[in-house]
């Protein structure tokens, strides 16, 4: 298998101990990788020999963005709400309905081109591993193709049955339940990895917590792993849930209360749950931002996540939710970067990605900077180049960052 060294990196990050506490930065730095594994890190004047070159000419080299939480696969779009919402309406997630219904009404072609548009978006900007939720067919049928196509983009799929009760169900809510944790999660389950729920107070939408806890445990019997939708439209039951459940991840955390941080923080001692920030819905939303800094403090990883959706935020930018979060949450810009990449495995329970410790998947991207902390300090700096685990031996030179 050919090998590569890459070389002319400013500062590479690692997340190996063995280069220093944090991000386990290296500066003047080289790096070899094949198509399936990264083979050595470290100073450039130790490199060892390759096959082959590239020099990246003093740029910064981090692992692949992880986006732990997106809802790819979806027809039609929601300027108009978005548009209602910039003048002072709340997001209350009624428009889900709109997104079903173009949805349901569109051909798996349309889908899976739109899937791959989005797709495309997020790999120009860094991102290397991706989860993808149904949760706009609502159907048997339709959760069923919207999982087949999903699993065409990415492995980590993600049956969200539990996304809303459709309108077709609205005045029998136990009526559909029953659908989504029977003939719906059956001929769901072989094509998702996950299970997840919107879980909200009975009072503001989605699930409340019996029905989510319904919902869950059935998906689990069938063997799939959970994440849950959480504190995004207030305070509810889907946080103790998700830590009583042993869910991967909960997602959005935007209204927390002291139970539900001291939860976590329970529960991050055993492994528990990745408490999962959003930022760009929250600037999409005009919300309040979750409280990073809390949960940080308290010892819970974060990840960060696009939530790529038509209703919430419509963007792909993994870049841009870092700056979100050290400009609007108070993190770092090294937690914000560690959010991005190993927070994403971690909710995603992904030990071979989010890193580029030796022997991980060679998915890595170039920031066209010297530092990572330019994905904040210059909010919109582009990616120059990245690589994913098998194409790094045949993936066209970047004309911008390549020497070759
Ligand atoms: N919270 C629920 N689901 C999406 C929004 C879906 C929509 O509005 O279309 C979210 O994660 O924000
Ligand atoms: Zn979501």
């Amino acid at each position: 298998m050919t090998t590569t060294l890459v070389t002319g990196i400013a500062e590479l990050v690692t997340h190996d101990p063995t280069h220093g506490p944090g991000l386990g930065t290296v500066e003047n730095a080289a790096i070899v990788v094949d198509d399936d594994a990264v083979l050595w890190t470290g100073p450039a004047t130790s490199a060892p020999a390759a096959d082959r070159r590239i020099d990246v000419a003093g740029r910064a080299v981090i692992p692949g963005f992880v986006d732990s939480h997106t809802h790819l696969v979806f027809a039609g779009d929601r300027a108009r709400e978005f548009e209602a919402r910039m003048t002072g309406e709340r997001y209350d997630g009624g428009g889900i309905a709109t997104t079903i219904a173009a949805t349901r009404a569109a051909d798996d072609a349309r889908l899976m081109a739109n899937g791959r548009r989005l797709l495309a978006e997020l790999r120009a900007q860094g991102t290397t591993t991706v989860e993808i939720k149904s949760g706009y067919g609502l159907t048997v049928a339709d959760e069923a193709r919207l999982l087949r196509i999903a699993r065409e983009l990415t492995p980590e799929t993600t049956f969200l049955g539990g996304h809303v009760v459709p309108p077709e169900f609205a005045a029998d809510r136990a009526a559909y339940v029953e659908l989504a944790t029977g003939p719906m999660l059956d001929a769901c389950a072989p094509h998702a990895r996950w299970a997840d729920v919107f879980c909200e107070p009975r009072s503001l939408a989605a699930f409340d917590g019996d029905e989510s806890r319904t919902i869950l445990e059935a998906a689990a019997h069938a063997g799939l792993e959970l994440r849950v939708h959480a504190g995004q439209l207030g305070p509810g039951p889907g946080v103790a849930l998700a830590v009583e459940l042993g869910a991967a991840s909960v997602d959005h955390c935007t209204f927390l209360t002291d139970d539900d941080v001291d939860a976590l923080a329970a529960a991050a001692r055993d492994s528990g749950p990745v408490a999962t920030l959003l930022p760009g819905v929250e600037f999409s939303t005009r919300s309040p931002y979750p409280d990073a800094r809390r949960l940080l403090d308290a010892g819970v990883t974060v990840a960060l996540a696009t939530d790529c959706n038509p209703g919430t935020c419509y963007s792909t930018s993994m870049p841009w939710c870092i700056a979100l979060a050290v400009h609007e949450m108070g993190m770092t810009p090294a937690e914000a970067l560690g959010a991005a990449t190993l927070g994403g495995a971690q909710a995603l329970r992904r030990p071979d990605v989010g890193h580029l410790r030796v022997g991980a998947r060679p998915d890595l991207c170039v920031v066209d900077a010297p530092s990572y902390r330019h994905l904040a300090y210059r909010a919109g700096v582009p990616i120059a180049r990245h690589w994913r685990s098998g194409q790094t031996s045949h993936e066209a030179p970047c004309p911008t960052c390549t020497r070759q």
